[in-house]
């Protein structure tokens, strides 16, 4: 579990983090969206302990992180892929932390083979990895100690389309185990997939923190039938609130198993069945951002 308490760190007459709470809770991946500048790595830093906040607290299992006993083998933290030895290979990386740890070394070909690196990539040096695979090493490290909480900040950078398939992959296997997962990201679509919850960060401050679903909730889902007309008086009937568009489909107030199993109880075949237009999560990021950074400006 990670807990954060108000959260502020200011840089002068710069606030960089405001008043920033929101949990973690075991079994769930949190993302941690923002635009760039939105105060994403100066919480994950305070909550890591490399940045002293101003105010608030931050703890992981009920303790400053600071104050963890070999925090490695508690939290896994990836916050910045390019920051491992350039020098060294991605074995000996991997190798040396098991030593600190007091991780047995058989855990290392495990995690190398785990994260995509072959025999051949664990012997070449830091140096002449791709980024993709500085954060394959990355989040080797941060499994090395099998821990219970894991903190990513932009683990998806550099990856390409089949690698953040395989990383939401292993986040989500984490966190069914009963892992605590925070993982930030300044791209919707790379955490919509494989996250619970969200809590979105705009101009330092938080401007929406709940479940995936319901942040959606609200939105409507756009639903389009064979049979329109059917369709509708089957939603109608079943008492959700709906809106026809212009191409005929409807924007039903409710959330997609309510509308796909209103639509087959009356033996419809649907040809669309989505997030509405304008109301998707992308659009809610957008407006939460700018509408943050607007409150921001005006105060
Ligand atoms: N050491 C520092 N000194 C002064 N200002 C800082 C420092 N670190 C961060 N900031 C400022 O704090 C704000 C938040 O930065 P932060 O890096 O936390 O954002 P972010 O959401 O992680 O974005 P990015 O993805 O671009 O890193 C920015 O305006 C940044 O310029």
């Amino acid at each position: 579990m990670i807990s954060v308490e108000h959260l502020t760190k200011r840089y002068g007459p710069h606030t960089a983090v405001n008043d920033v709470s929101f949990r973690c809770e075991p079994g769930t991946v949190t993302g941690f969206l923002g635009p760039n500048g939105a105060g994403k790595s100066t919480t994950m830093r305070m909550i890591t302990g490399l940045t002293p906040p101003t105010g608030g607290t931050a703890t992981v299992d009920g303790m400053p992180y600071r104050r963890l006993p070999n925090p490695g083998r508690r939290v896994g933290v990836l916050l910045d892929a390019s920051a491992q030895h350039p020098g060294r290979t991605g074995r000996e990386t991997l190798s040396l932390a098991a030593q600190v740890m007091g991780v047995d070394r058989g855990r290392v070909d495990k995690l190398l083979d785990l994260v995509g690196l072959d025999a051949k990539a664990g012997r070449k040096r830091v140096r002449q990895y791709s980024l993709g695979m500085r954060q394959r090493l990355g989040l080797a490290h941060a499994l090395l100690g099998d821990p219970r909480v894991l903190i990513l900040d932009e683990p998806a950078n550099g990856l390409d389309p089949e690698g953040i398939f395989w990383m939401r992959t292993v986040l989500r296997d984490f966190a069914d185990r009963g892992g605590t997962v925070l993982l930030s990201s300044h791209l919707l679509r790379e955490v919509e997939a494989v996250a619970d919850r969200l809590v979105v960060i705009g101009g330092g401050r938080v401007v929406a923190d709940g479940t995936k679903d319901e942040l959606l909730a609200g939105s409507g889902i756009r639903v389009r039938a064979l049979e329109p007309e059917k369709l509708e008086w089957a939603l109608t009937t079943a008492g959700v609130t709906t809106t026809r568009t212009a191409d005929g489909a409807f924007v039903a107030q409710a959330d997609a198993e309510t509308v796909g199993r209103t639509a087959a109880a009356a033996d419809l075949v649907l040809l669309e069945l989505r997030p509405a237009d304008g109301g998707g999560l992308e659009q809610l990021f957008l407006e939460l951002t700018t509408n943050g950074a607007a409150k921001e400006a005006a105060r």
